[in-house]
C-alpha cells in the first residue's frame, strides 16, 4: 500500500444552477519521504486536491488514504484530529498571528498536537535563531514564511502540505524557501507536497503530478532531482 493514495477522487461545487467540477477522477499515489510537486495552470484543481488531502475539504466521490487510514470516510470530528495530528500546512501568505512573536506563533501550534518538536530548535533549523522574539511585522516576507514552515514542522506531521509557498516572495527569497523545503525532506525524511503553477520547480521533485481541468495528465518520477540552488525560472 502506498503512503498516500488518491483513487478516482471527484469534487463538485454547486453554484446555484451550475455544477463546477474541480476534481474529475484524480488518481495518484506517492511514498513516505518523497518531495512531491503538483503542478498545473490556474483553475486546474491543485488547491482543491491539497485541501482534500489535508482534510480541509471533503471529496464528492472516490477514496483518499494516508497509510492505513481511509481519510475520505472521515466525519468532521475525525477530520479535525487528522488536521491537528497528521498535517502541517504552509500557505502563500504565511497566516501568522500578528500579536505573537515568531516563537509564540510556533509554540501556539505545538499546544494542539501530541508529540511536537521543540519550537526554539525548529526555528533554529529554519535559520531564525536570532529572530525568535520578533513580531511578524518586524520580519521580511521570507522570514515570515520560515516561521510558518517552522510552525508546520513543529507539529511533527506525517505530511507537510504547501500551497504556492513562494507565491508572495521575490526570486531569490523564493529559491531559499524551496531549498528549505527540499532540505527538510532530504534531511529529516519528512514527506513534502508543494503545489505550484511554476513548471520550473518540477525538476526539484521526486514525483511530479500534472493536473489540468481537474484531471491528472501525467505523473513523472525523477530519481535525480536538482537542488533548489541549481534551478532558474
Ligand atoms: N469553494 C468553491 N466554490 C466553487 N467553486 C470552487 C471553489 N473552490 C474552487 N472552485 C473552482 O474549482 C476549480 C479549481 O479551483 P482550484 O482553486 O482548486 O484551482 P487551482 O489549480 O488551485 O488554481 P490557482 O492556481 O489559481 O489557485 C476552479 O474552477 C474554481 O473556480
Amino acid at each position: 500500500m502506498a503512503f498516500v493514495e488518491f483513487r478516482e477522487v471527484t469534487k463538485y461545487y454547486q453554484m446555484g444552477e451550475q455544477k463546477i467540477t474541480a476534481a474529475d477522477g484524480i488518481t495518484f499515489s506517492f511514498e513516505k519521504g518523497e518531495f512531491v510537486i503538483i503542478v498545473g495552470p490556474s483553475g486546474a484543481g491543485k488547491t482543491t486536491v491539497l485541501n482534500m488531502l489535508g482534510g480541509m475539504d471533503v471529496c464528492s466521490g472516490g477514496e483518499i488514504r494516508l497509510e492505513d487510514k481511509l481519510v475520505s470516510s472521515y466525519g468532521s470530528r475525525q477530520l479535525t484530529e487528522y488536521r491537528r495530528y497528521d498535517i502541517g500546512f504552509v500557505f502563500q501568505f504565511y497566516n501568522l498571528v500578528p500579536n505573537l512573536t515568531a516563537l509564540e506563533n510556533v509554540e501556539l501550534a505545538c499546544q494542539i498536537c501530541r508529540e511536537p518538536l521543540d519550537p526554539a530548535q525548529t526555528l533554529k533549523m529554519v535559520g531564525l535563531e536570532d529572530r525568535m522574539d520578533n513580531f511578524p511585522a518586524q520580519l521580511s516576507g521570507g522570514e515570515q514564511q520560515r516561521v510558518s514552515i517552522a510552525r508546520a514542522i513543529c507539529k511533527n506531521p506525517k505530511l507537510l502540505l504547501c500551497d504556492e509557498p513562494t507565491g508572495a516572495l521575490d526570486y531569490n527569497t523564493g529559491r531559499t524557501i524551496l531549498k528549505l523545503l527540499q532540505d527538510t525532506c532530504r534531511n529529516t525524511g519528512r514527506t513534502v507536497v508543494v503545489i505550484t503553477h511554476n513548471q520550473a520547480f518540477t525538476s526539484l521533485a521526486n514525483r511530479v503530478i500534472t493536473i489540468k481541468s481537474g484531471k491528472v495528465t501525467s505523473i513523472a518520477v525523477n530519481d535525480h532531482p536538482m537542488s533548489a540552488d541549481e534551478i532558474e525560472w
